[in-house]
């Protein structure tokens, strides 16, 4: 069970292979920790892999690109694959357990028959630009939940609507497992980590600031009494600045519904945005406080 510290992690591809390991785990008492990943990995995911290695005996690292939350025309194909890179980057973090398997070993049936429906909060903003992602993206995290049998699973707030609908598909389904939602990895500049910042031009990466910019101005406009439509239209104006940037959305939610607050709302929200530069997609989310006007 134990597993030694700069050991690389063990690397299976099946579900019987993964759950004999566990089994033999689990015997020995150990709680077991899983991180769902699509790989290529940075330090926005190591985080998540060092809160996990704090909150149990044994940590899974999935790493597997899901057909199922791509729609057609997205980046399935172009997805970056980068394994041995991951495996070296695991070792260093020290995983115990890399589970990298096929999409046939996930889905031996091809699309399974019965899947997760994420409900009304997984139709608005990620889930309305990318239809189905959520159904997908929720699908494959409750078989690899079932596959793991794992005690916590670690998510990070930078994919805030993602952690919101896996915390609702739990409670929803009773699910033998805790959450724990880890804050976003950034780089120095402010710009959230994410495995498609390397699709980025250099321009583009210069540009790409434009989401932590606009989050920050809205920030700025709630503290100073601006209600949530003055925060939205500061986040908006910076975006105008960047006309080669397509926004998708910026929007004032309430992290409890995941719905957008009224005028008249006061106290903890959270910004969230979502944009294209070229055909790369960007998201980023920042918790703010509505101060009502004096
Ligand atoms: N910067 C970050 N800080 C903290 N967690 C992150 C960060 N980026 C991704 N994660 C989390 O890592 C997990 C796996 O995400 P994923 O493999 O899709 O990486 P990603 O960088 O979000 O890629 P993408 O570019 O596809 O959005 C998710 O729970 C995601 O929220
Ligand atoms: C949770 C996840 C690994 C499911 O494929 C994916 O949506 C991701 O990487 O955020
Ligand atoms: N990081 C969220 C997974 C996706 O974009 O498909």
């Amino acid at each position: 069970m134990s597993h030694e510290s700069g050991a690389r992690p063990l690397v299976v591809q099946t579900k019987a292979q993964l759950r004999e390991h566990l089994d033999r785990s689990r015997a020995a008492g150990a709680r077991v920790a899983l991180v769902p990943t699509m790989g290529a990995l940075h330090d926005g995911h190591l985080a998540l892999v060092d809160r996990a290695r704090e909150l149990a005996d044994v940590v899974v690292v999935s790493i597997f690109v899901n057909p199922l939350q791509f729609g057609a025309g997205e980046d399935l194909d172009q997805y970056p694959r980068t394994l041995d890179a991951d495996v070296a980057a695991l070792t260093v973090h020290d995983v115990d357990v890399v589970f990298a398997p096929s999409a046939a070993e996930m889905y031996p049936d091809g699309t399974p028959s019965t899947t997760v429906h994420a409900g009304p909060a997984g139709a608005s903003f990620e889930g309305a630009v990318r239809p189905g992602h959520f159904d997908g993206m929720l699908t494959v995290v409750a078989k690899l939940f079932g596959i793991s049998e794992a005690d916590v699973a670690c998510f990070g707030r930078k994919d805030a609507q993602q952690a919101f609908l896996v915390r609702r598909m739990v409670a929803d389904l009773d699910l033998p497992i805790e959450i724990e939602v880890v804050p976003t990895v950034r780089d120095q500049d402010g710009l959230a980590r994410s495995s498609r910042n390397r699709y980025l031009s250099e321009s583009e990466r210069a540009e790409a600031l434009v989401l932590h910019d606009a989050l920050d101005a809205a920030a700025r406009a709630g503290l100073a009494g601006a209600g949530a439509a003055g925060a939205v239209a500061a986040g908006a104006a910076v975006f105008a600045e960047h006309p080669g940037v397509v926004l998708d959305y910026f929007a004032i939610v309430d992290p409890a519904t995941f719905e957008p607050v009224g005028a008249d709302a006061a106290g903890d929200v959270l910004a969230i945005t979502a944009a294209r530069l070229g055909t790369t997609r960007l998201l980023d989310n920042a918790p703010l406080t509505l101060v009502p006007a004096s």
